[in-house]
């Protein structure tokens, strides 16, 4: 079972066989102290989600989508989309980094909808339609109605957003706007096409590629 231990993924890629170990450093300039957001919360989501891109579920791409802290104003702005399946369960059990909740996390991403994280971790809710406004977001052509959700959200509350697509990129959303793309080994082999638009940053390490938008 993978879990996040001391800000390392482990055990490596593909789990349960012989690899690296990603160094969570690579995600520190997403997850600063800047983004308004408790980084190592956003830290553990980003993680978590570049392995669901990674590792897909039995065989098959999966896509999600998380939204990290100002969780009131997350939940007045969004709803269920089925009986949420961790509703009941104490906060204990439902922490980002708990190795049994982020396989749960992993099975539910197969349904619809988002994850709703607070800003100390726990995941309150899951399978969430978002339903805030897009007015006032502009989103890079190309990208669908799961992007645009992470944009409008963070539009319109202090939370981050981060996606993971079913074509196995993790982008990370704040203040409405596309601010890192995340690229597992597989499009590192092939052409890949970005979003970001600008300034970038690139960094690479054990087979991810952390592209960001440079800071003014
Ligand atoms: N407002 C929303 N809130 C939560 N989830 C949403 C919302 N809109 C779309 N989704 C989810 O995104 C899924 C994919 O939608 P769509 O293909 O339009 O998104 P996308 O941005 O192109 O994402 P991907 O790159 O994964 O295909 C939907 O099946 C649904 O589960």
């Amino acid at each position: 079972m993978a879990a996040f231990r001391h800000g390392k993924i482990w055990p490596p890629y593909p789990t349960g066989k012989g690899g690296r170990c990603l160094e969570s450093h690579l995600f520190e300039s997403i997850c600063s102290e800047k983004r308004g957001v408790n980084p190592k919360t956003l830290e553990a989501v980003i993680t978590l989600a570049v392995e669901i891109a990674r590792e897909g579920r039995e065989g098959r791409k999966v896509g999600t989508l998380f939204v990290v802290s100002d969780s009131q104003e997350v939940l007045k702005r969004s709803r269920s989309l089925i009986l949420d399946p961790l509703f009941g369960h104490p906060d204990e059990v439902k922490s980002v980094e708990d190795p049994d909740m982020r396989e749960t996390v992993k099975e539910l991403a197969q349904l619809d909808g988002a994850f709703i994280v607070s800003d100390d971790g726990v995941v309150l809710s899951a399978c969430r339609y978002i339903s805030a406004s897009a007015e006032g977001v502009s989103l890079p052509l190309g990208l669908g109605s799961r992007h645009m959700a992470a944009a409008s959200i963070t539009h319109q509350t202090r939370a981050v957003a981060v996606v993971v697509s079913e074509s196995s990129i993790v982008r990370v959303f704040d203040d409405g706007e596309l601010i890192s793309e995340i690229l597992p080994e597989i499009w590192l082999f092939s052409r890949f096409s970005l979003h970001l638009t600008g300034p970038v940053s690139e960094e690479t390490e054990a087979d991810v590629m952390v592209v960001s938008k440079k800071e003014d």
